[in-house]
């Protein structure tokens, strides 16, 4: 059956990008994706520049000859092709992790250099049955969606995944039925690996099962996300540094109170990952009951008549030397400085400092303003403070420091963009890119 180009790629918006950066391994996957893109711009959006990257990670000596194949064939079908290289030392342990990470660097690097905002990448329906029946495996209730069908990296490039809901033997037919030949990985016969094991288990069936149940799942996590932000712009607010208020109003007993709750927790913990689903939901319910004061995945949470409080809890804050390269700190600041030979450190203020224009607030309890500046990042040369990270004083010495929420910072499935776009707006930081699938349906809409 031919692959339809309007269904696979129809609904992403890509003629008003200039560029476009396609992942290309040599692998069957990849290179299917890269002839039906070629293909679908050549009839639908022709001025749209397309960058083909192949990430040699220097891990196997036939890498380099498979990247020059990739690149012969971009030369024979009128596609730019690059090749990006893994240089430096690799770890000895959590090399497939490190390896994975450096290649989306450098996929974003290759963006960056063409200025495009997007990145095409070709996991197929049993790429994502495979991820789903591992997550279950695992017992991650949410991670049953699976892969999005697109992911924001580092808040600015969206990786796109169009091939989800295409089967890789679909993928395999059109290739030969072209005449081009792909390479085979032989880690993907190594059953050493989790995700080999599991693909050789999976019965044909079950593929589209499960894709259709990550599909469903995948919309559910959409939805509880855009419950979540209209209650996170009704309820919440950040009236002091590192200090949120969400409204009593807000715990309804929903799980979309649930789960703004949760969001709140892991960006004042500077957390990667929401806090525990049934601990929250207990603790959700204690909020709606009356006045409380519990720690939980790093956040201190108080429940007071004045609403509910929460920020950063003041223990293991990490003293971090500066240096060029940004350090992410505590999971909440990603900061760097100029010169590093002046010796700076980053580290928890941990006294009261400049608030009083919060703390003159009399809604707001100023014995919180200064307990959650505390916890806040400063400037040190020894045990003499400079400033707090982000104030003219330490701008002044070249530090850079700049919010983050770890949460949401490195990889956003589109799934969980409306609510990280509310959380911004209530951190008054920039909004985010929209997505590339045109019907995505945003808060703003
Ligand atoms: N060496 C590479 N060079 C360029 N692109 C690559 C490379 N390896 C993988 N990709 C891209 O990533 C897609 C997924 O590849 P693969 O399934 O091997 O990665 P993965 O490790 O499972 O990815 P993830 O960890 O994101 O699930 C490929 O179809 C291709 O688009």
């Amino acid at each position: 059956m031919a692959l339809d180009l309007d269904r696979i790629f129809g609904d992403l918006a890509l003629s008003q990008r200039q560029s476009l950066v396609i992942a290309v391994s040599g692998g069957s996957d990849s290179l299917a994706l890269l002839l039906l893109l070629k293909n679908f711009l050549d009839l639908r959006a022709p001025a749209v520049r397309v960058l083909a990257v192949t990430v040699d990670h220097a891990m196997r000596t036939e890498a380099a000859a498979e990247a020059h194949a990739v690149a012969t064939l971009c030369q024979k079908i009128g596609v730019e092709h690059r090749t990006m290289v893994w240089t430096g030392d690799k770890p000895r342990t959590g090399l497939i992790a490190a390896a994975r990470e450096a290649r989306y660097r450098l996929l974003a690097e290759a963006a960056d250099n063409v200025g495009a905002d997007t990145v095409f990448i070709a996991h197929t329906m049993d790429d994502q049955a495979e991820t789903v029946a591992m997550r279950a495996r695992r017992g991650e209730g949410l991670g049953l969606a699976g892969m999005a069908r697109a992911t924001l990296y580092d808040e600015r490039i969206w990786l796109v995944r169009p091939l989800l809901q295409v089967r890789r033997q679909a993928l395999r037919d059109h290739l030969a039925a072209a005449g081009i030949h792909w390479i085979d990985d032989p880690t993907n016969d190594n059953r050493r690996y989790e995700r080999v094991r599991v693909r050789a288990a999976l019965e044909d069936n079950e593929v589209r099962a499960l894709a259709d149940q990550a599909a469903r799942a995948g919309k559910a996590r959409a939805e509880l996300g855009r419950q979540a932000a209209k209650l996170i712009a009704r309820f919440v607010t950040m009236p002091a540094r590192g200090l949120f208020r969400l409204d009593p109003e807000m715990f309804d007993g929903s799980n979309a109170a649930t789960h703004a709750l949760r969001i709140f927790l892991a960006v004042a913990g500077g957390t990667p990952r929401l806090p525990d689903h049934d601990r929250a939901t207990t603790l959700a319910c204690r909020l709606a009951a009356g006045p409380l004061r519990v720690a939980l995945s790093r956040a201190l949470v108080d429940a007071r008549k004045s609403g509910v409080w929460i920020r950063r809890e003041n223990r293991n804050l990490p003293v971090t030397q500066l240096s060029a390269t940004p350090t992410l700190w505590d999971g909440r600041w990603r900061i760097a400085v100029k010169n590093e030979a002046m010796g700076l450190q980053v580290s928890a203020c941990r006294q009261a400092g400049p608030t009083a224009d919060a703390a003159s607030r009399s809604d707001i309890p100023e014995s919180l303003v200064r307990a959650a500046f505390s916890a806040e990042p400063c400037i040190f040369r020894g045990d003499r403070m400079v400033g707090v990270a982000d104030s003219g004083d330490a701008d002044a010495l070249g530090i850079s420091a700049l919010p983050v929420e770890a949460l949401f910072a490195h990889f956003l499935p589109e799934f969980d963009l409306t609510a990280a776009q509310a959380l911004r707006r209530v951190i008054a930081r920039h909004t985010l890119p929209p997505s590339p699938w045109k019907n995505h349906i945003d808060a703003d809409a």
